[in-house]
Order: C-alpha cells, then sequence, then structure tokens
C-alpha cells in the first residue's frame, strides 16, 4: 500500500484507450503502459479524470488493474497504482474503495463529491467513510468540475484523517495549498493543475499527478529533481521547455488531446473517446502536428 512518505514525484494518471466501436482496447492499454513504464516515475493513476472515470464502468476498471499488474511483473519492477474510486454518492464510494483494496490497489483517489453540492461537514463525512476501509487515500479538490469548493478548514480536517495521505489539488490557484502549508499541514500535496506545476512545487507541493506526464515524461521527472535538489535555473529551464505542450493539451477537454498526441505517435490505435466527449477539432489536430 501507499505510504505517506511516498506521495511525492511524478505520478501519472493513465487514459483508457477505447476501440472505434468504444470498446476497452487491451491491447493498446499493454503497449502504452509498457512504454509509459520506461520511465522512473513514482506511480499511476488508473480511473482518474484522464482515464475518462465518467464512463468506465467498474469491470473495466478492475481489468485495467489486472492488466496494469501483468506489465509491471513483467516488467520487474514495482510502482504504485493509484485507482480513481470516488463518485457523488457515499456508499458507491465507499464500495468501490472496498474492491479497489481487493484487486490490490495501493492507494485510491477520491474526488470530492460532484453534482449534490454537499456542505463543508457533508464532504468531511464522505472521506471519512472512505478512509474507514483501510485503503489508503488521496482527496481530490477540483472545484470546476465538481462546482464545490472545498474550505481550507475542510481540507485540513481530511487530512486530519487516518487513512488519508494526502491530496491532489486541482484548485486552479495557489490559495488552497498555500493556507495549508500555513497551517503547518505535513501530508504531501500533490499538484494537479500541469501549467501550474512549478509554482506549486515552490509553494511546498509534493509532486504532481500530470495528464501532461504521459508525453515528455522526462521532463517533468527532470524539471521535479531538478527543484528537489535546489537547482532552481534548471528546474524553470526543463518546466518552461513543457509550457507550449501544456498548452496545447488544455485548449480541449481533457483527455481528448492527450489521446489524439497519443494515437499520433502510434501508442494508441485509435483518440476514440466515450460520449458526450468527442475528439478533437481539425484546428487543435493541426496545431499538435507540429509541436
Ligand atoms: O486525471 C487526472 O488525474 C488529471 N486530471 C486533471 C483534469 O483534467 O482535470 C488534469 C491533471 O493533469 C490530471
Amino acid at each position: 500500500m501507499l505510504r505517506e512518505e511516498d506521495v511525492r514525484g511524478i505520478f501519472v494518471p493513465v487514459v483508457t484507450p477505447f476501440s472505434m466501436n468504444g470498446d476497452l482496447d487491451e491491447e493498446s492499454y499493454d503497449r502504452y503502459l509498457e512504454n509509459l513504464l520506461t520511465h522512473d516515475i513514482q506511480g499511476l493513476v488508473i480511473n482518474g479524470t484522464t482515464g475518462e472515470a465518467p464512463t468506465v464502468l467498474w469491470e473495466e476498471v478492475h481489468n485495467l488493474v489486472c492488466r496494469t499488474k501483468s506489465v509491471i511483473a513483467r516488467k520487474g519492477i514495482s510502482i504504485p497504482i493509484v485507482v480513481g474510486t470516488g463518485t457523488n454518492d457515499t456508499r458507491s464510494t465507499v464500495e468501490r474503495t472496498v474492491l479497489a483494496k481487493e484487486i490490490g490497489a495501493d492507494a485510491a483517489l477520491i474526488v470530492v463529491p460532484y453534482y449534490s453540492r454537499p456542505s463543508q461537514a457533508g464532504i468531511l463525512e464522505h472521506y471519512r467513510r472512505a478512509a474507514q476501509t483501510g485503503l489508503p487515500i488521496i482527496a481530490y479538490e477540483v472545484p470546476y468540475r465538481t462546482s464545490v469548493r472545498i474550505s481550507a478548514d475542510t481540507a485540513e480536517e481530511i487530512l486530519a484523517l487516518d487513512g488519508v495521505i494526502g491530496m491532489k489539488d486541482s484548485s486552479g490557484g495557489t490559495e488552497l495549498i498555500s493556507a495549508l502549508k500555513q497551517r503547518g499541514v505535513t501530508k504531501p500535496i500533490l499538484c494537479g493543475e500541469d501549467a501550474y506545476f512549478l509554482g506549486w512545487l515552490r509553494q511546498g507541493a509534493a509532486g504532481g499527478i500530470l495528464a501532461a506526464a504521459n508525453l515528455r515524461t522526462e521532463m517533468f521527472i527532470e524539471t521535479y529533481r531538478q527543484f528537489r535538489d535546489g537547482n532552481t535555473a534548471l528546474a524553470t529551464s526543463a518546466f518552461d521547455s513543457l509550457t507550449q505542450l501544456i498548452d496545447h493539451l488544455f485548449r480541449e477537454s481533457n483527455p481528448a488531446p492527450l489521446k489524439w498526441l497519443l494515437s499520433h505517435q502510434g501508442l494508441l490505435d485509435s483518440d476514440t473517446l466515450r460520449l458526450p466527449l468527442l475528439p478533437i477539432s481539425e484546428g487543435l489536430r493541426n496545431q499538435l502536428s507540429v509541436i
């Protein structure tokens, strides 16, 4: 299981490849994962936003976890697997987290419950129940997707729960992380906003869960390592080399641009997404093909 002290560095949220008919494309997944695991990343996230969690069935998540374990074993490496188990329903979140534990996940990524607009107390209770499953939890704050924002007080209380080992912060600004750091919170916070990765490291983030790190993975690792080692100029120049890519990857809904680039590079057979997401526009295809 993932330990709090190992929540650092570059975690890569994997895509869920689909064939043209919309079925899970297992062959592409294995090929893409084999390639990704040539890099020295600190963890994988299955069934996150980048994995199109809202459209992936639990049986498919199960299949992806098993396939991932096989690829990892074949390569003779060890790398933690974090599985997205969060829904907007506490009971199903707990059930999925228990199932993820049973199939050997190392931690669960649990999004703030969306749609229902729960109170801060309701959000805290959601995490309290999930944390009781015994699978380490990374809470995931992403207000532009969930339409609720956790306060610094609630974030601090969530992070104080036994079993919560960290937080992924995609809140769009540094207010939350700086408030938590000012309060002396020591549990790790991972950046979930690719464009702000270096800025977040400066604020005390322990690393990032970054869709863009599926591409140019080495430069993300370099940014993290140089920053960690105090070489801020080298970290800045590594990160500067990534900003154009990051900007393009988020011009249309993630993971559509990423899937297009992965298929353009031959790592996936197709850039198929499940509705309501659609493949990227022709305009963005033209831009991506020359970056
Ligand atoms: O899949 C994820 O985890 C990520 N989700 C963010 C989003 O699209 O909201 C982006 C981040 O890079 C990784």
